[in-house]
């Protein structure tokens, strides 16, 4: 499993399988949802995080019931489910745990809710990942690290870089690099210090989810050769 090869991240009691990191919602996906997911396990993909956002959302109910069945799908292959954003979707589901943005609800106020589950952050700079670290954070979510067009509003592109300053800063707590990471810039985000990657076009808008997530994992064996 990753463990051996080092790649999933330990946080106190918590095993939080960052190496690669699928996001999605109906409105990413080429084909069917539950598909794409299926697809992305079967290649390779560790953790999950369901993100249904935008103009063409889909409405609560049928939010809902297609996060159960993504979320069924998860526990049949023991792959972590995180919710975005949604608080009452992730209480409701019992998620493994929810990503909050700098805009969205206080750490603090989701931990209180939330003390035993995956709590993740977007941070876009070392200020914000600090501030993360101190209130309990269990992993950071650093981008974008390249220019993307899934996000419409998306902060200033920083590059792995700003991973690195983030370790050189003393932040030890997991990162998974995110934005624009493709099986050509993937290995970049990993050297600069991220503990995994997440991703949402490059496999949901692949014609082959399967092989699009084998190609990550791949490339880090490989990675892993010539270290
Ligand atoms: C949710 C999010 N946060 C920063 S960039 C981004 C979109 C990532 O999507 P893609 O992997 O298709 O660039
Ligand atoms: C805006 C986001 C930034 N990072 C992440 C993750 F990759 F999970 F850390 N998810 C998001 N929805
Ligand atoms: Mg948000």
């Amino acid at each position: 499993t990753d463990e051996s090869l080092g790649f999933s991240s330990e946080r106190g009691d918590k095993v939080i399988p960052l190496s690669l990191y699928l996001i999605l919602g109906s409105q990413n996906c080429k084909y069917a949802p539950e598909f794409v997911l299926q697809e992305a396990i079967r290649g390779g993909v560790t953790m999950f995080q369901f993100r249904e956002k935008g103009e063409s959302a889909l409405p609560y109910r049928e939010k809902r019931d297609l996060a159960k069945r993504l979320q069924q799908i998860c526990q049949n292959n023991d792959i972590p489910f995180i919710v975005n954003d949604d608080i009452e979707l992730t209480r409701e589901l019992n998620a493994d745990g929810i990503h909050i943005g700098q805009d969205d609800r206080p750490l603090k106020d989701v931990r209180a809710w939330f003390p035993d589950k995956i709590v993740g952050v977007s941070a876009h700079d070392v200020g914000e990942a600090s501030k993360a670290m101190r209130e309990g954070a269990d992993y950071l979510g650093v981008g974008p690290m390249y220019h993307t067009d899934t996000k419409p509003d998306i902060e200033l592109v920083k590059g792995p870089a700003v991973i690195q300053a983030m370790r050189k800063s003393g932040i030890q707590i997991p990162i998974v690099g995110i934005g624009g990471i493709t099986h050509a810039n993937a290995e970049a985000v990993l050297r600069a210090g991220a503990d995994g990657i997440a991703v949402i076009s490059a496999i949901t808008k692949d014609q082959d989810p399967y092989q699009a997530a084998q190609m990550f994992c791949t490339d880090k064996t490989k990675r892993l050769d010539n270290k």
